[in-house]
């Protein structure tokens, strides 16, 4: 970037359009509505978060509705939006520059650009990620047309897919000796393997949720940035686009404790001498997979479920970020990189302080709108000379959402996490209707999961955060026939 002279100069420029650069912007513009906000997103759509709601002291439920940014402009004529990828950050002169050729100062950064899908194989067309509105058209696509398909991983986006998909063969093949291991324990499994085999129920009332923008872009308008990845799809992706393969029925296979070998094509099959890649199922396809049990099947295509790696690759040339093992932007407890004036929030970055032993970092919508709002308070005090706390909802790690159709909520320390074998576990379950665990470490309740319309989020979190000795309650804090609410009242 040298000899580069800067178009502008803006007190704060925040780069990602998705959620945490959305609400970080929004922060910034109601804490100092004079200052110069600029963002730069790769895409001309933002995601904003809508209908927000706060359910208990740290649970939160909100929409998510992707619009277009001149909503945000005509909300804070403080904000400059700039549509371009960020190419290249000169911190040192405190530059960003775009990819179309210009180049921008800032006073203050914070970087959201998000994650990308960490995928089995790079460059084979067969394998499929999904994370933004491109990705997931060309997976609705791929389906209509398939009859079978391998889902591999077992966190959050296989278990929508296993669950939403239909008309279409699915083979599950998992690591572990469960589904949903981000998520759930065996027990949690168990509770929630009989979903995929059952009818799947009608739905009633059509998602009240916004959908996500599946139009063509502009002509000419998608060029420049079609390298650069959209905004990470949230609740509800699924519910605006039609999941349907080209078979009559869905039928799911879970093939557990196994990784893919190889990937290869009919052709590379044809070749292979004595046809050493003999798959086990019959028919003909584009594409097979060998997994590490023996079994090969062959598929329409590979959906690659395997995690997201953060996108720092642009701002790392020529700067000295301090990343974390998961290759995110190492953070401190003030959302600022190790780079001074630079902030990250979001999927980007990796929480590097002194954890809450309640919390735990997922890359998650609802992390990311509350690293976002708190990088922007944190931003507007540092430029004020204010001193600033970590926030509350950095304390207790919570999360709700919906798999299989039920209602799923994680609390603290929800699978034991970094507890070692020194915690307890009370379980309760009636099949089909609800799955309740809660986690006790020395007499103190630190973690819970609650499947189904349990009604007990607020009650336990409000346990958990009171840190209370609930040796005396024994097992009876799962008894269905006591009200637990009236119990510590
Ligand atoms: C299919 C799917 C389902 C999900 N479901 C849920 C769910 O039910 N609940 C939940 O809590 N979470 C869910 N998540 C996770 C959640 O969507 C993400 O954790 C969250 O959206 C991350 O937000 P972000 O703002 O950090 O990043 P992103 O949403 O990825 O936004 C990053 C932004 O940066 C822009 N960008 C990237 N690189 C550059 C660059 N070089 N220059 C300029 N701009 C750039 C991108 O265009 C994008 O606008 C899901 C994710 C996926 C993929
Ligand atoms: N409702 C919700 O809350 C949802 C949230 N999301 C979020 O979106 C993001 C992307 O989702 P997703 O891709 O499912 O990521 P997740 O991190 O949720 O899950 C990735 C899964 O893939 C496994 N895995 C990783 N590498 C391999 C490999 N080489 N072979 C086989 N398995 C592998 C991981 O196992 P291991 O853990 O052992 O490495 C893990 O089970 C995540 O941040 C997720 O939290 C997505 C959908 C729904």
């Amino acid at each position: 970037l040298c000899g580069h002279i800067s178009e502008k100069t803006f007190k704060f420029v925040i780069v990602g359009g998705g959620i945490a650069g959305v609400t970080c912007v929004e922060q910034l513009s109601s804490q100092i509505p004079s200052s110069e906000v600029a963002l730069i997103t790769a895409g001309p759509h933002i995601k904003a978060v809508t209908n927000y709601k706060q359910v208990s002291r740290t649970l939160e439920e909100f929409d998510v509705e992707e619009k277009p940014s001149s909503v945000l402009e005509e909300k804070y004529p403080n904000l400059t939006f700039i549509q371009s990828g960020v190419k290249a950050l000169n911190t040192q002169s405190h530059f960003v520059e775009t990819t179309d050729g210009r180049v921008f100062g800032y006073e203050k950064l914070c970087i959201c650009s998000g994650g990308r899908p960490k995928l089995l194989t790079q460059d084979n067309p067969y394998v499929l990620g999904i994370r933004d509105t491109d990705s997931a058209q060309e997976f609705q696509k791929r389906l209509c047309k398939a009859k079978r398909i391998v889902v591999v991983g077992n966190g959050g986006i296989a278990l929508e897919l296993v669950y939403e998909v239909e008309g279409c063969e699915v083979i599950w093949a998992v690591k572990d000796k469960a589904i949903g291991n981000t998520f759930f324990d065996a027990g949690a499994a168990q509770f929630l393997i009989p979903s995929l085999e059952a009818d799947k129920p009608e739905k009633t009332a059509p998602c009240k949720r916004p959908r996500y923008t599946t139009e063509e872009p502009a002509p000419g308008a998608s060029q420049t940035f079609t390298a650069e990845p959209g905004s990470a799809l949230g609740p509800d992706w699924h519910e605006g686009i039609v999941l349907r393969g080209a078979e009559q029925v869905r039928q799911v296979s879970v093939e557990y404790q196994c990784e893919v070998e190889k990937i290869f094509t009919s052709e590379e099959l044809l070749s292979s001498p004595q046809q050493t890649l003999r798959p086990k199922t019959e028919g003909s396809w584009p594409v097979y997979v060998q997994l590490t049990n023996g079994k090969t099947f062959g598929c329409d295509f590979v959906v690659s479920a395997t995690g997201v790696v953060p996108n720092t690759e642009p701002f790392l040339h020529g700067n000295n970020f301090a990343l974390a093992d998961d290759g995110g932007l190492q953070v401190n407890d003030q959302m600022m990189t190790s780079v001074p004036d630079v902030y990250a929030a979001g999927d980007v970055c990796t929480a590097c302080w002194d954890h809450s032993p309640l919390w735990q970092q997922m890359r998650l919508w609802t992390q990311a709108r509350q690293m976002g709002w708190y990088a922007g308070r944190c931003m507007a005090a540092h430029v004020l000379s204010e001193q600033i706390e970590l926030d509350f909802c950095f304390e207790l790690f919570s999360h709700i959402t919906r798999f299989f159709n039920y209602k799923v909520v994680l609390l603290g320390k929800f699978n034991g996490q970094g507890l070692g074998p020194d915690h307890e576990l009370l379980v309760r379950c009636t099949k089909g209707q609800e799955y309740v665990k809660v986690v006790l470490s020395d007499g103190r309740m630190v973690g819970a999961v609650l499947i189904g319309e349990t009604d007990l989020e607020e009650t336990f979190e409000n346990l958990i955060l009171n840190r209370m000795d609930l040796t005396p309650y024994g097992e009876d804090l799962l008894n269905p026939d006591i009200d637990i609410e009236d119990y510590f009242d």
